[in-house]
């Protein structure tokens, strides 16, 4: 029997390409729920042992909602990580295929994708207001259940075809080489391919705040020759001022080089604890063969 894997869905959104990279569907069933928080406690209560979503954006940063909820309500290990990259489109209702950008009164899309084009939309649609939905796909989706009111969707491609969306233009994200992190959490994911590194995410707790209390713990990881590939705080939501900082290592926890790091940075009254230590893989497109444009709507396309 397949195994289930939750993600941000509906079907269509960029978490569900991620999810396709790392489970293919020939091996497991894809299961979209409505939220970054719905997928993590899938996976906490048991429901789903696997479960997707994104963590990190090249051009927006974090997706906050996502550490938020690893660190605050869940207790799920981090397995596996993969990239891939993103190109936004701009979608409408095909009923509104002439209507001029200018015109459109509203723009849905998830939050990290509107951050992702704010310059493209000051310049091409300054006068519509924003409603932040779940995911694009969620937007592509509304989008194409009315055509009556002048609405716009930001969102992958595929979400487009599926939803029997009009595309009005590409790549509309305000750099290049936009890309985001995406996390499996739950079981161990079985190693299809090789990855491209191994590393080990934490969260840390300074004892207190003294001058250098940060630097004592990257002097650590500098003295085991541990190269870090993202150090970011986030508040601790219990007084304005404190900050838990999220690490992550190019190194995996078992190798000696770590232990001594975190054994040097619990001796200093740290406390630290594992969010996961996994594999990383790069972007490839998913090798299932069907490509989700074929299987539904078709897409109306002016490119
Ligand atoms: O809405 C989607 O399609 C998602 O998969 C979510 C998400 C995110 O939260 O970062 C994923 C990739 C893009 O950066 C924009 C949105």
């Amino acid at each position: 029997m397949k195994e289930p894997v939750a993600y941000l869905g509906p079907r269509g959104t960029f978490t569900h390409e991620a999810a396709r990279r790392m489970f293919p569907e020939e091996h497991y069933l894809l299961h979209p729920c409505d939220s970054i928080p719905d997928v993590l406690t899938a996976v906490d209560s048991g429901e789903t042992p696997y479960g997707v979503v994104p963590v990190e954006n090249a051009i927006e940063g974090s997706v906050t909602l996502t550490l938020d909820w690893l660190t605050h309500h869940v207790d799920v290990p981090i397995t596996a990580e993969v990239v891939v990259p993103i190109d936004q489109c701009l979608f409408c209702h095909p009923d509104h295929k002439e209507t001029e950008l200018s015109r459109f009164t509203r723009i849905l899309s998830h939050p990290q994708a509107v951050a992702q084009c704010r310059e493209y939309l000051r310049q091409h649609v300054p006068d519509a207001v924003v409603s932040y939905v779940d995911s694009t796909a969620d937007a592509a989706r509304r989008v194409g259940s009315q055509g009556r009111d002048r609405w716009l969707a930001i969102g992958p491609r595929s979400a487009g075809a599926l939803y029997g969306l009009y595309q009005r233009d590409a790549a509309i994200q305000d750099y290049e080489n936009n890309i985001t992190r995406f996390i499996a959490v739950g079981k161990t994911v079985p190693e299809r391919k090789q990855p491209r590194c191994r590393k080990t995410s934490l969260l840390l707790s300074l004892p207190e705040d003294y001058p250098g209390a940060l630097y004592n713990v990257l002097a650590s990881f500098v003295r085991q020759g541990i190269n870090l590939s993202r150090l970011e705080s986030r508040p601790t939501k219990k007084r304005l001022g404190t900050y838990r900082f999220f690490i992550d290592a190019e190194k995996e926890i078992d190798d000696l080089a770590m232990k001594q790091a975190m054994d040097e940075i619990r001796d200093r009254g740290c406390t630290v604890r594992l969010l996961g230590s996994y594999p990383c893989f790069s972007g490839e497109s998913s090798n299932s063969s069907e490509s989700l444009d074929n299987r539904d709507h078709g897409a109306y396309n002016h490119r």
